[in-house]
């Protein structure tokens, strides 16, 4: 059993990542400083290109900070594991294999050394009931919509059991319709597995909706967390109802302001 402090589930200490580039170094991130709650949802928010997805693929371990620590319960973050799963905006699906095969794959990768064929089988069948695609197991890639994609891609990372959740921009390739249905699911799957969640994304309504905490990113380069919005409304949270709700105008009026004027892009004259 991990003794780690509930509250700092995930600690990110002054992180920095520079890259190496053809024209010199390149300061992406400087002196990042965040801790997420077990079973808090976390947006990251910010300009393009600023570095939120640097910034996820250091908690996912993809890569390693130039400068700082990354913490997971209490563990340095040293590489990718199966605690910390990643769903893509592009879904990363092998094309060859059906839905179920997609996913079976990540369950048989995780719990295979320690779990039956059957065991394993009930997990993946389970991970797509979750997402609602127990029809479509037996289709491929090629033969299913990109919300349904995202799904397998959502059942496949959920399939794991991860401590952690790490989307970057999940539902950005979705139109608005087939975006907010993925939106509502999310919520209820994230209340039903009490997920710790940190997602990466553009929309404004889509972090306020999701959030307990709106991390919103500097813009770069040596971007920076500019400010912590904590979103206080109940849950479970509906859509329809939040619409004309004061306080949900207000945190997303907050995120607006942040984003268009105090880190409104400034176009740069040669
Ligand atoms: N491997 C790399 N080598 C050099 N520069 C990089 C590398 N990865 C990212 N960068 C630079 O770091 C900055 C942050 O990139 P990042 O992809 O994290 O931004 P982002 O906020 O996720 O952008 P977007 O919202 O457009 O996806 C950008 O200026 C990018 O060009």
């Amino acid at each position: 059993m991990s003794n780690s402090s509930p509250t700092k589930y995930i600690d990110i200490q002054h992180v920095e990542q520079t890259f190496k580039t053809k024209k010199g170094l390149f300061p992406a991130l400087k002196d990042i400083n965040l801790t997420v709650a077990k079973g808090e949802f976390v947006t990251l928010i910010g300009h393009s290109g600023c570095g939120k997805s640097t910034l996820l693929n250091l908690i996912a371990g993809l890569t390693t900070p130039s400068h700082g620590v990354l913490l997971c319960a209490d563990r340095e973050i040293a590489g990718p594991g199966p605690e910390r799963a990643v769903v893509f905006q592009n879904h990363s699906l092998l094309p060859w294999l059906t839905c179920f095969e997609n996913v079976y794959l990540a369950v048989e990768r995780v719990f295979a050394a320690t779990e039956s064929k059957a065991q394993l089988k009930a997990r993946t069948e389970s991970a797509l009931a979750l997402v609602g695609l127990t029809a479509a197991a037996q289709k491929r890639p090629g033969e299913i919509s990109g919300g349904m994609k995202q799904r397998v891609g959502i059942a496949r990372a959920l399939s794991m059991e991860p401590k952690v959740l790490l989307m970057d921009e999940p539902f950005g390739a979705l139109d608005a319709l087939t975006r907010a249905k993925l939106q509502d699911e999310l919520l209820e799957i994230v209340a039903a597995t009490q997920a710790t969640v940190v997602m990466v994304t553009h929309d404004v309504d889509e972090a306020v909706l999701l959030s307990d905490k709106i991390v919103m990113l500097t813009n770069g380069p040596a971007a920076t967390i500019g400010e912590v919005l904590t979103v206080e409304l109940p849950r479970p949270r509906k859509r329809v109802a939040l619409a004309d709700d004061a306080q949900y105008q207000q945190y997303r009026k907050a995120v607006i302001d942040f984003l268009y004027t105090r880190q409104a892009h400034v176009e740069k004259v040669a």
